[in-house]
């Protein structure tokens, strides 16, 4: 390494960035001479360029006589091909000034990352690196091409006819001076919409890998405002940027077209006094070929490759070489300060929470917070959940999946939606949900619509997939409630919701949860406690329980629905959830049956169909009865209602999940009771098969 090698220690700023560069550059007088030499080199091509044309024109062509016309062509065709030498040279030379500033670098982020022992970091910052050294090149290159094509030109039209620089090289300056004097803010303005975008970029790297735990966590709206913030102050730096980018355009009318201009509009004139046609084209040839491609260059890499490298050689040389944005942010040598995410405003990682997770905990968490079921205008409280005349179609040319449905559930009821595979059953959750936004109609949940400013907070919603994260149980378990939970609370709803065995086996809710190391279910069991201790008063299980045990998934609903002023939406995976709800509400395409089970038995084909058929509902139900002895049937038969069919379980289910007719076509006997005649392990195959057209309703899992 040589002396001027030695690494920089220390945050350095913009004047001492700018004095170090200078020392850099003197370190390199070497490279710097040979550069200048080749260079001029360079520059003999373009004052040959249209001192060439001018004389093969005036002395030859036009004086008639072509073999002078067409030496001088020779001699500027030399002049091209001396010029390419000297630019093959000149690769060189900047090789000899930028290599060393990328070796000085990259040894200063390599002690840094070994010091830290972060090697994401050090991959980081030598991309930087990278980045900085094509920069620098690029503004080696344009600004030392631009210098040398102007030296060459103007010289070149001086000795063609001195009224040609007048013309010339006044507007030229002007384009230049107006360059460099908006150079400085143009390049701040560059600076901080690189900073928005960065800050963007980190932000959405965060938000978009936790969407699916937003979404659970009812987060959505503080989401998008805080996102949408980021995505605003982005687009207000781009819009300021893009005003000062109007300046360039100026620059480079005024420093390249008015010469052009100029010498075009002024031809006559300059004929007159003593420029000769030839000296006129080769000043032409001078601003078309030479000076504006040098200025628009300067301009564009000058502009883009200075901030940039200011940007990252600021980042590289800062605070010990910090680690630097990733993502995005990296490959667009985006570097400014990293601004604090709102998502983490107010809330460092939970303890215990894994590096990994705990931005996608954090973006998740939301603010799930108790909203009073408002009192109406006459005092009295409004339906827990309002749908009016809901429609809804995944393209504005598709069939409505949800059509004209209108429902109104009071505070407290417990409604099971059940229909055919692909019916639209998770649609309607997800429009009540608001994730979805209804072609027509409206939704409410307790007299507020949705989607609204707290819809979020009046509703949890939890999806088959259960998401648990890496921390402590009691972390996982209390992550949508603002305030603390007393123990006893969340013991409690351990308790209810059937979690407590688990919650034993772990430690208690201190102990760390691993979410690899849970069964599909026991994380069901964990999201759905979580949801419980919610203070939303909506939950909308969207086949939340499908991995638990027919008694598991009995006991949570019963919890759920007895939570106090809580209202319960179940998506059914079996029909056992069914036969508990006080409402089922039966989607069959655009048509819906709602009513209590009894009703909907009695009125809708497809309900009977889907639990065992109506001509078989007594001698189902007697089966049932019969079944293990450990549950009551779920009464298809029994007019007294709902009640005695809360706990129906498997013993009965088994028996009353047995489609005939249309359902999926398929055609499965009525009666596969144990010990019956088509009881043996064949139909229980033919069962299974049979399930996957029953529309989410499946039969508990063979024993
Ligand atoms: N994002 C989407 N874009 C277009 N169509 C969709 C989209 N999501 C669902 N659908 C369609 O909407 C219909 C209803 O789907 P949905 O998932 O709501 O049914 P489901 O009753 O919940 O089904 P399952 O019981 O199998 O979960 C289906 O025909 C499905 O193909």
């Amino acid at each position: 390494m040589r002396p001027g090698d030695t690494a920089v220690s220390g945050p350095v700023g913009r004047g001492g960035l700018r004095a170090e560069g200078i020392r850099f550059l003197l370190d390199r007088r070497r490279a710097l001479a040979g550069l200048v030499g080749w260079s001029v080199l360079e520059s003999g091509q373009t004052f040959l360029l249209g001192y060439a044309l001018a004389r093969a024109l005036d002395d030859g062509f036009l004086a008639g006589r072509a073999g002078t016309g067409l030496w001088w062509l020779g001699v500027a065709g030399l002049g091209v091909l001396a010029g390419a030498y000297g630019t093959g040279r000149v690769y060189g030379a900047v090789a000899a000034l930028v290599e060393p500033l990328r070796d000085r670098l990259v040894t200063r982020v390599v002690r840094t990352g070994v010091r830290e022992a972060d090697g994401g970091a050090l991959s980081r910052l030598t991309q930087q690196v990278e980045i900085a050294r094509d920069s620098f090149a690029g503004l080696v290159m344009v600004s030392r091409s631009f210098v040398f094509t102007c030296v060459g030109a103007l010289a070149g039209l001086a000795s063609l006819a001195p009224p040609l620089l007048l013309v010339v090289a006044p507007p030229l300056a002007a384009g230049v001076g107006l360059f460099f004097v908006t150079l400085r803010p143009l390049a701040r303005r560059q600076e901080r919409f690189l900073a928005a975008d960065e800050a963007l970029a980190q932000d959405l790297g965060v938000v978009c890998p936790g969407l699916r735990d937003v979404t659970a966590a009812g987060a959505e709206d503080r989401i998008a405002r805080d996102t949408g913030a980021l995505v605003e102050a982005e687009s207000q730096a781009a819009r300021v940027l893009a005003r000062w980018g109007v300046a360039r355009v100026v620059c480079l009318a005024l420093g390249g077209r008015l010469p052009l201009v100029l010498l075009l509009a002024g031809g006559p004139w300059l004929l007159d006094h003593g420029v000769s046609p030839g000296a006129l084209v080769g000043a032409l040839a001078y601003v078309t070929q030479s000076l504006v491609p040098a200025l628009t260059a300067l301009v564009h890499g000058l502009g883009t490759s200075g901030s940039r490298l200011t940007v990252v050689l600021r980042r590289l040389t800062d605070s010990g070489a910090g680690p630097g944005p990733r993502s995005r942010a990296d490959e667009r040598a985006v570097c400014g300060p990293r601004p604090p995410s709102p998502h983490r405003a107010g809330g460092a990682p939970r303890a215990g929470a894994s590096k990994a997770d705990a931005p996608k905990a954090e973006a998740a968490r939301a603010a799930v917070s108790w909203v009073p079921p408002l009192a109406g205008a006459s005092g009295s409280v409004p339906s827990a959940l309002t749908l009016s005349s809901l429609t809804f179609a995944y393209g504005a040319a598709a069939a409505p999946v949800v059509d004209g449905l209108t429902l109104d559930l009071p505070a407290g009821a417990h409604l099971a939606v059940v229909g055919p595979s692909g019916i639209g059953k998770s649609t309607l959750t997800a429009l009540v949900a608001g994730l979805l936004e209804p072609v027509r109609g409206e939704i409410r949940i307790c007299g507020r619509p949705v989607p609204g400013a707290d819809a979020a907070a009046r509703r949890v919603l939890i999806p088959q997939e259960a998401y648990v994260f890496t921390g402590t149980l009691g972390e996982n378990l209390t992550h949508l409630r603002e305030d603390a939970v007393p123990e006893d609370e969340l013991l409690a709803a351990a308790d209810a919701v059937g979690l407590l065995p688990l919650l034993d086996r772990l430690g208690g809710p201190a102990a760390p949860v691993e979410p690899a190391a849970l069964s599909a279910g026991e994380r069901q069991l964990i999201a759905l406690t979580r949801a419980y201790l919610s203070s939303a008063p909506l939950a909308l299980l969207d086949e939340a329980t499908s991995h638990l045990d027919p008694a598991a998934e009995a006991r949570a609903e019963g919890a759920f629905a007895a939570r106090t002023g809580g209202t319960l939406v179940v998506v059914a995976h079996r029909i056992s959830s069914a036969g508990r709800a006080d409402r089922v509400l039966v989607m069959d395409g655009p048509r819906t049956t709602l009513g209590t089970h009894q009703k909907v038995l009695r009125d809708c084909g497809l309900y009977r169909d889907l639990v065992g058929g109506w001509e078989a509902v007594g001698e189902t139900s007697r089966a049932g009865a019969a079944g293990d002895g450990s549950q009551p049937a779920l009464p298809l038969g029994d007019p007294d209602g709902v009640d005695a069919v809360a706990g129906a379980g498997l013993a009965g289910d088994r028996r009353h999940v047995v489609a005939h007719g249309p359902v999926g076509q398929v055609q499965v006997p009525r009666d596969l009771g144990d010990g019956g005649p088509l009881g043996g392990e064949g139909q229980h195959a033919e069962l299974a098969s049979g399930q996957r057209h029953l529309g989410g309703l499946q039969e508990p899992e063979a024993e």
